[in-house]
């Protein structure tokens, strides 16, 4: 599918709008040879042979068609402009869309913020090729048609003087399109990377003053600003080199026109006011050929904009969602069977090693592991946000490639490092994932996290906006706040990954708890790295690169004398160390 087929599918929603404006289009076009036309009969009929009674129509016929030409066209430029706003609007829509439906895999491989471009720079060359490049070229097109006909019927000898510089113009526009097709593929990637480091630079600015590294980010920013410059110096310099040639063959015509021509009225092969109303055509081919190099460029544009907007509207999730359905209650046993598991982009690193553990409903599962181990990996494989690359993992006995993907996510929550919270109020955000939590409830749940104190003493309560344009918070106060929402979806699995790591022992203590009433039934797994966290938990497991190298409880694994005990033992000496200190 080219580009043009491809912008079509979403054009052809306003098809009624574009056949009325390529009427009016055609309309307009063909009005364009009255003025001219008119020019001519005005020489010929009035000057030359004195009929002055025929001044007066004639004047006002041309004026009632100019006008009636204006109309016309600001109409089909308003319905173009609708054209391309609701196309656009589609495209945004199926933009975003495809955006909710990708996964892991994908937002691993692209940055930010070339998303954002292709949601704004790229839509917008989409709106300009629509709302604009449609009816210029078209404009163009009919009038360099018309002109040749026209023309070609008041005398098609000088016409014909004129095509011979047709293979010029058309060699001209073929390699200024081709030039300019690879520059604008290149401003595109640079414009996305000029983005990506915006983005980033927003996204990271507490790291960036912490570090002092402004100027580091002024010069990098610098680097890829003046790279952005000279891509869109690229694309001018295409323009410089054709564009003169282009105007040049263009004021050519009329060097022939004014030459061949009156060796033409000269020799009796044509009249004055042929002459004229030729002459008075001549603009409707200069315009196209002086349009045309601006076009191109705008074409091009258009065409590296759909490469992007395509690519990421024709991009697949790597998890690909269960055909079959069930409504049978998930109730959250979980088991890994000689699981494996490497991410796409490094296939031939084993981040998760024939991995074999199972928990029943009402059971809690600890995890500990030196920092990148495999932790969030393993617990990314039981929602199915990866796929094991072998083995298998099942819920309830049932491979979680044949769980309908809504119903695994309505069921097991993660709450991850990445505490995330929308600029919203601070019960918009612990709603979020069950959006008919009543108001009590989530107080109860805000209790077991032991949220809802601080939440009561903020200026608006539980109706205080947080996140990017609210009120600032802790990382133990976010934790707390992510641990509210996700325990107000009241999923059968739950799976925290570090989410106390924040608070001290008192008050993890105390939510661990209060957590262990509410998930009687549930399936928890409790990613951490103080013991504290973990020796209450019915099995632990220690990953170490990837494998299980210790499998017990916490009794158990004490008494094995590896890995975990030596944590504990280094944990309990810095503790005694501590409390030694306070006295
Ligand atoms: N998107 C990715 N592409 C390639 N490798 C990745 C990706 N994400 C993580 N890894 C690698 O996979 C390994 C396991 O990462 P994971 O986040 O599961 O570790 P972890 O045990 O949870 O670490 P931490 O305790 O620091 O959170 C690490 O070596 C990491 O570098």
């Amino acid at each position: 599918m080219n580009p043009y087929q491809w912008i079509w599918q979403y054009a052809k929603r306003s098809r009624i709008q574009i056949i009325l404006a390529i009427i009016l289009i055609v309309i307009n076009a063909a009005g364009i040879v009255i003025v001219p036309l008119f020019g001519g009969f005005i020489v010929d009929q009035v000057i030359n042979q004195g009929h002055l009674e025929r001044l007066v129509p004639l004047l006002a016929a041309m004026v009632g068609v100019t006008l009636l030409r204006t109309i016309m066209r600001y109409c089909y430029i308003i319905l173009w402009e609708r054209v391309g706003q609701n196309s656009l609007f589609a495209i945004r829509h199926d933009l975003f869309s495809k955006l909710q439906s990708l996964d892991y895999t994908f937002f691993n491989s692209v940055t930010s913020g070339d998303i954002m471009a292709r949601l704004t720079g790229d839509t917008d060359a989409i709106r300009h090729f629509l709302c604009w490049v449609t009816y210029n070229s078209s404009e163009c097109v009919l009038w360099f048609l018309t002109a040749v006909v026209v023309m070609g019927m008041i005398n098609w000898q000088l016409m014909l003087a004129l095509v011979i510089l047709t293979p010029a113009i058309w060699y001209l526009t073929q390699r200024m399109s081709t030039e300019a097709h690879t520059v604008f593929f290149n401003i595109r990637q640079s414009f996305a990377r000029l983005n990506a480091m915006v983005e980033e630079n927003i996204s990271g600015n507490r790291v960036i003053r912490a570090f002092a590294r402004e100027d580091f980010e002024i010069k990098k920013f610098q680097k890829l600003n003046y790279d952005y410059r000279d891509k869109n110096m690229a694309s001018a310099a295409v323009s410089r080199r054709y564009l003169p040639a282009l105007d040049l063959l263009a004021s050519l015509l009329s060097v022939i026109v004014l030459l061949f021509g009156s060796f033409l009225v000269i020799t009796k092969h044509m009249t004055l006011g042929e002459l004229v109303s030729f002459n008075g055509f001549l603009w409707l081919l200069n315009q196209p050929m002086r349009m045309s190099g601006w076009l191109i460029n705008d074409i091009q544009r258009f065409s590296a904009a759909t490469i992007k907007i395509r690519a990421m509207l024709d991009a697949e999730p790597a998890i690909v969602p269960a055909t079959s359905t069930t409504s049978a209650p998930l109730h959250g046993a979980v088991k890994f069977e000689h699981v494996d598991f490497a991410f796409p982009d490094a296939p031939e690193v084993k981040v998760l090693d024939d991995i074999n553990f199972s928990v029943q409903p009402g059971q809690t599962l600890g995890i500990l592991g030196e920092t990148g181990s495999g932790k969030s990996t393993l617990m990314n494989m039981i929602a199915r946000f990866y796929d094991p690359t072998h083995g298998r993992v099942l819920i309830d006995g049932r491979d979680v490639r044949d769980w309908p993907a809504e119903q695994l996510r309505n069921q097991i929550t993660i709450v991850t490092q990445d505490l995330f919270l929308f600029s919203d109020s601070i019960a918009d955000n612990i709603s979020y994932g069950n959006q008919d939590a009543s108001a009590p409830f989530m107080r109860e749940m805000a209790t077991v996290a032991d949220a809802d104190n601080f939440i009561r003493t903020m200026p608006d309560g539980y109706d205080t906006v947080v996140g990017e344009r609210g009120v600032g918070l802790s990382g133990g106060q976010k934790q707390r706040i992510s641990l509210t929402r996700a325990l107000v979806k009241d999923p059968q699995v739950l799976i925290l990954d570090d989410t106390t790591s924040a608070l001290d022992m008192e008050t993890e203590a105390t939510i661990q708890k209060r957590l262990k009433k509410i998930t009687a039934d549930k399936t928890v797994f409790i990613i951490a790295s103080r013991i504290s966290s973990l020796r209450r938990a019915d099995q632990i497991i220690v990953l170490r690169h990837g494998q299980i190298v210790e499998h017990g409880t916490h009794e158990s694994l004490l008494a094995e004398n590896g890995y975990y005990a030596e944590t504990y033992r280094r944990q309990l000496g810095l503790l005694k160390e501590a409390k030694g200190g306070e006295h």
